[in-house]
């Protein structure tokens, strides 16, 4: 199976190790448009084959599309990340065309291709996708709910001080600093509520900490987060070529799921070889209801932007 990752730099370049070292892929082709960086990143990942035991072949390109040909699985991580102070929708004015213009060279070579969308503002360039490729809305899916709820169980885990991989949860909703819902009220610890553990006031800080994740971690490193960001791309695109068939939220394009319609935005879903093989549909409280409703209007606000930043 082969995977393309575009954009060789901080995230990109450590999918590509993940993808490579936990052997999802047979084939990785990363791209970038800063002359010899994508071979520089693939080669040195190849040279840890034999130290870390894998025979995946990674090959690098400078914006040589012909390269990626026949990809089944495509992520695009190109664009500008976030710095401290910053939100991600500031990012749209530089992304947005980065995205488009990465997205439609993609499919020219990989017709069949299911699309993995990683740049900020995610949700929207997940929409924009999705616009601008006409694919099926199976093949176009944001990656955000996976990382958000991998922070949500380690605040979660360090509030318990239990492991993290006892720990069950899931975040839906926008990949932004205000817009994230994290269900702390389905999470649980081995199956147990974990409102059997943590104070209302704990949840709540536990809740918060997650929605700031990716900001926190930008004031401490000067850039946004790239281990956490990169496994959990690799997770994703191991559920597709491996057709997991996992629950995993992801940005998807809704046409009256959850009340919804014209959006993409985080849901559950069951992702398999076909990409999003189905949305799933849980049952929300009233105040989640509110929430999920809330962080839609805030993601279309900023889908309507889309149009003045691409001329
Ligand atoms: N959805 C999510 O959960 C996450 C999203 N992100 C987003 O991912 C993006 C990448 O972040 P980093 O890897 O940290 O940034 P980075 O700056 O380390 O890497 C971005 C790479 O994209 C390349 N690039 C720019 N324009 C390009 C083009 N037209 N074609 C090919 N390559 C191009 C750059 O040369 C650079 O190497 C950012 O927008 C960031 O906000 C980051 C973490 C998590
Ligand atoms: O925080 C950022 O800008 C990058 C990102 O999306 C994340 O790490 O969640």
């Amino acid at each position: 199976m082969k995977v393309t990752i575009v954009g060789a730099g901080n995230v990109g370049a450590t999918c590509a190790d993940a993808i490579a070292y936990r052997r999802i892929a047979s084939e990785i082709v990363l791209v970038d448009i800063r002359e010899g960086f994508a071979e520089g990143k693939a080669l040195d990942i190849t040279q840890t084959q034999t130290t870390l035991g894998f025979n995946t072949k990674v090959i690098g390109s400078t914006n040589d599309y012909a390269k990626t040909a026949g990809s089944d699985v495509v992520v695009i991580t190109s664009g500008v990340p976030r710095k401290p102070g910053m939100t991600r929708e500031e990012l749209i004015g530089i992304n947005a065309g980065i995205v488009k213009g990465v997205a439609e060279s993609l499919l020219k070579h990989s017709p069949n291709a299911i699309f993995v969308i990683v740049s900020n503002p995610m949700d929207t360039m997940t929409y924009l996708a999705y616009k601008s490729l006409g694919l099926p809305k199976n093949r176009i899916i944001g990656m955000g709910g996976t990382l958000d709820s991998s922070r949500f169980k380690t605040y979660l885990s360090l509030a318990l001080d239990k492991p993290a991989n006892d720990i069950q949860g899931m975040v839906i909703g926008g990949h932004g600093d205000t817009t994230m819902i994290p269900l702390t009220r389905l999470a649980s610890y081995n199956g147990v509520p974990v409102s059997q553990f943590l104070s209302e006031e704990a949840l709540a800080k536990v809740a918060a900490d997650t929605m700031v994740g990716g900001a926190t971690l930008t004031a401490l490193l000067g850039t946004s987060a790239w281990y956490a960001p990169g496994a959990s791309v690799a997770y994703l695109v191991d559920a597709i070529l491996n057709d997991q068939q996992k629950m995993i939220p992801c940005s998807v394009y809704l046409e009256g799921e959850y009340g919804q319609n014209d959006i993409c935005i985080g849901v559950p879903c069951i992702i398999g070889k076909n990409g999003v093989e189905s949305i799933v549909d849980i049952q929300l409280n009233d105040a989640e209801k509110a929430l999920f409703a809330k962080s839609a209007d805030a993601v279309r606000n900023m889908n309507n932007d889309l149009k003045s930043h691409l001329g």
